[in-house]
């Protein structure tokens, strides 16, 4: 038996000032932090211990891991980068505020936008302040305009395949450190989780999920840490 633990990163500034965030880089509040901090508290004290992580390219959740590995005396294990885990791209909408985006659009709208599973946002213009085709961390990698969750998961799934399940199949005690979206993919990937029922679901910031692990077949339902 192997263990997987799914961490969304601890609050991020966009998160406190309800901003669409997507690939923008923003950083993680005081509350983030201490988010982080009691994820991997928590790790430590019901003895789920991570072998090795895997998390983004983005800093919300490179900090979260970081944090969180800390407080659980695991800072030393393997850690790999990959954009492939990355939050949706929110296209258009980065940088707006959701609550002023849902006056102009409606709330409907906006929810289609946000949770829909193959509606994208509108594209990002190309002169736009958050266009990040030339940041060097995506060099070599066509940036997306916007992206659902469909399209999300077209992304993550290859990724989780190659580079994520054989470490499980290893036996290791894998950490993925991630984001509101790019979980929602996984997690509707290991759960079977319907297109429908998937605009339900939400993952809060820094509560640790497990799926529990037979070889490369999840064994049972997802549960929270914090609960067993
Ligand atoms: O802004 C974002 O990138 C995400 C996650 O914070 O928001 P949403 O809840 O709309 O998916």
């Amino acid at each position: 038996m192997s263990k997987l633990i799914l961490v969304r990163h601890g609050q991020s500034e966009w998160n406190l000032a309800n901003r669409f965030t997507g690939w923008w880089d923003v950083d993680l509040t005081e509350k983030g932090e201490t988010e982080a901090r009691q994820a991997g508290e928590l790790m430590k004290a019901k003895g789920v211990l991570p072998t090795t992580a895997f998390t983004s390219v983005q800093k919300r959740a490179i900090k979260t891991l970081n944090i969180a590995l800390e407080a659980c005396d695991r800072l030393w294990i393997p850690a790999t980068r990959d954009w492939h885990l990355n939050e949706r791209h929110y296209g258009g909408l980065t940088g707006l505020n959701k609550q002023e985006t849902r006056e102009k659009h409606g709330d409907e709208q906006v929810h289609i936008w946000r949770r829909s599973f193959d509606v994208p946002p509108p594209e990002l213009e190309p002169d736009s302040e958050f266009d990040l085709s030339d940041d060097p961390r995506y060099a070599g990698i066509d940036v997306p305009r916007t992206e659902s969750l469909k399209l999300t998961i077209e992304r993550v799934l290859p990724y989780w395949e190659e580079a994520i399940l054989p470490q499980l199949g290893k036996g290791e005690t894998v950490i993925i450190s991630a984001h509101g979206n790019s979980l929602r993919a996984l997690v509707k990937h290991l759960s079977g989780i319907s297109d429908d029922e998937i605009t339900g679901l939400e993952i809060p910031t820094g509560q640790p999920i497990i799926y529990e692990f037979d070889g490369t077949q999840v064994s049972g339902e997802r549960y929270y840490l914090k609960d067993s």
